[in-house]
């Protein structure tokens, strides 16, 4: 094969994985219209549980968390009880089209509602530099039990936590696991994954 032929096969490959995961992310949002509001909230109360049961979260002084919006997995008790302990939290800020910054927050009257209708830090709330974040609690419509990750598509984490060394954890509903994902070389696997029964901690990530 000649390093043309090559290069037209890789730039399809390419979008056969864009369109993979645009199909996937419908997918996800079906599985997801089969949940009660009330087996989420469940589900969404254990995965805390198995949050705050861990050391990472003990140990996190500063921890980075998705404020959730429509079916994501709720995160204001987790906000709050960051807040409550006295930990530094920052939530998302998106500034430009896939891109995104961390500003602290105190409570909820430090969001307003932003970019795609999910609340975000007022402009005036101070800035948290991601070597600071000890723990980032990640979104995403899917994961795999070994960390990698369907995001919405816009890119925002897979160009911001490359930049963050403390753990990522991302939050998923059993029903919205995947065995397999389609990925691409800026897919960055998170460190753990918890859903209602299980933790998944990567053995390569330290203080679990
Ligand atoms: N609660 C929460 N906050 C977050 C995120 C998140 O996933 N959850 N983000 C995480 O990144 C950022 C916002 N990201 C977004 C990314 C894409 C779209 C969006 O409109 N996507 C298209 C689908 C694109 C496609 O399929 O290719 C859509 O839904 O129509 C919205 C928000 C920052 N804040
Ligand atoms: N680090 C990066 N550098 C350049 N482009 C990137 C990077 N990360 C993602 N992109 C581009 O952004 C687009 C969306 O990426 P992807 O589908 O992985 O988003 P996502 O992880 O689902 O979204 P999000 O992180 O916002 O939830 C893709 O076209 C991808 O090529």
């Amino acid at each position: 094969m000649n390093m043309e032929d090559n290069q037209q096969e890789n730039r399809s490959d390419g979008l056969d994985i864009i369109a993979a995961k645009r199909c996937l992310r419908q997918e996800i949002k079906e599985r997801l219209k089969t949940l009660t509001e009330e087996e989420c909230q469940k589900a969404d109360r254990e995965i805390g549980e198995r949050l705050f049961g861990l050391e990472a979260w003990r140990e996190a002084d500063v921890v980075f968390c998705y404020v959730s919006t429509g079916r994501e997995v709720d995160t204001s008790t987790i906000i709050a009880r960051a807040l409550e302990e006295g930990k530094r939290v920052g939530v998302p800020l998106c500034t430009a089209p896939g891109v995104m910054e961390v500003r602290q927050i105190e409570g909820a009257e430090s969001l307003i509602p932003g970019l795609y209708g999910i609340p975000e830090p007022k402009r005036d709330c101070p800035l948290i530099d991601p070597e600071e974040i000890h723990l980032a609690v990640v979104p995403g419509l899917s994961f795999t039990a070994d960390g990698f990750r369907l995001g919405y598509g816009g890119g925002y984490y897979d160009r911001y936590l490359p930049r963050v060394s403390g753990l990522k954890l991302a939050l998923c509903r059993e029903k919205c696991l995947s065995s397999q994902l389609p990925t691409e070389p800026h897919d960055m696997p998170m460190d753990g994954v918890l859903t209602e029964h299980s933790t998944w901690i990567s053995f390569h990530s330290v203080k679990v």
